[in-house]
């Protein structure tokens, strides 16, 4: 890339937020609120056609072990993915969980939306679910920097088609989004459909470099190596 992008395009877990807060906080809260949010909702609307999807994606398996089942193999499937969302609300909205960021995340994010780049978001977390984290994170609400959400509902993301669709829908030419994420395969895909590329290598993560991508082992790095503003 030889300018600057006009678009960052980021991951959640292992690129803005610990992946111990996604498996140790989150995880862990859907599945234990599980059973009592479907008792007490699975008949709304929203739910049952949820709880439809999974039938549909689980033939012949109880819904709620299949979404078990789901939980225990981390699959990013999106009838789980929406429902996790749903579930979280309620702690997020009672204060019971905080969205995580890396300290370097939020300072990078607001110098970056202020200089006029365009930020959004590609994670295997519902739109829902990633509205909550950045809304009612540490370092305040940051919803209002991004102009797009992605989830799985545009495909999966190890697929280049995905990011084909996420280019278009953010109106832009493909070599003009820069997607961060800690995972290679995903930013494999990202460069098939001609995005450029940068791999979040946090040690605190344990990351482990492709050696297929820049590296950056924080955003504040990423604006050094992409010619983006730094915090003031
Ligand atoms: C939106 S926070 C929840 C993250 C999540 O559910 C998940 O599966 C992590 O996916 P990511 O694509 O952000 O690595
Ligand atoms: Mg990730």
């Amino acid at each position: 890339m030889a300018a600057p992008p006009a678009c960052i395009l980021t991951d959640i877990e292992g690129t803005t937020s610990a992946i111990a807060f996604v498996k140790e906080t989150l995880f862990p809260f859907a599945a234990a609120e599980l059973d009592a949010f479907l008792d007490a909702r699975g008949t709304a609307p929203e739910v049952a056609s949820i709880l439809a999807d999974v039938a549909a994606a689980a033939p012949g398996e109880d819904p709620r072990a299949a979404l078990r089942r789901w939980m225990a193999e981390d699959a990013k499937v999106t009838p789980l993915k929406t429902l996790q969302g749903l579930i979280w609300r309620a702690g997020y909205e009672d204060g019971r969980i905080k969205g995580h960021l890396w300290p370097d995340v939020a300072p990078c994010l607001r110098a970056w939306a202020k200089a006029g780049l365009r930020l959004a978001v590609y994670s295997s977390g519902s739109v829902e679910a990633q509205k909550l984290l950045f809304g009612h994170s540490a370092a305040g609400d940051l919803v209002p920097l991004f102009s797009g959400f992605f989830d799985t509902r545009v495909g999966g993301k190890r697929e280049a088609a995905s990011y084909a669709t996420i280019a278009t829908g953010l109106n832009l030419p493909p070599d003009e989004v820069l997607f961060l994420s800690d995972v290679a395969e995903e930013l494999d895909a990202a460069a098939a459909a001609g995005l450029a590329t940068c791999q979040l290598v946090r040690a605190a993560d344990g990351t482990r470099p492709s050696g297929r991508h820049p590296e950056a082992p924080d955003f504040a790095a990423i604006a050094r190596r992409f010619g983006l503003p730094a915090p003031t």
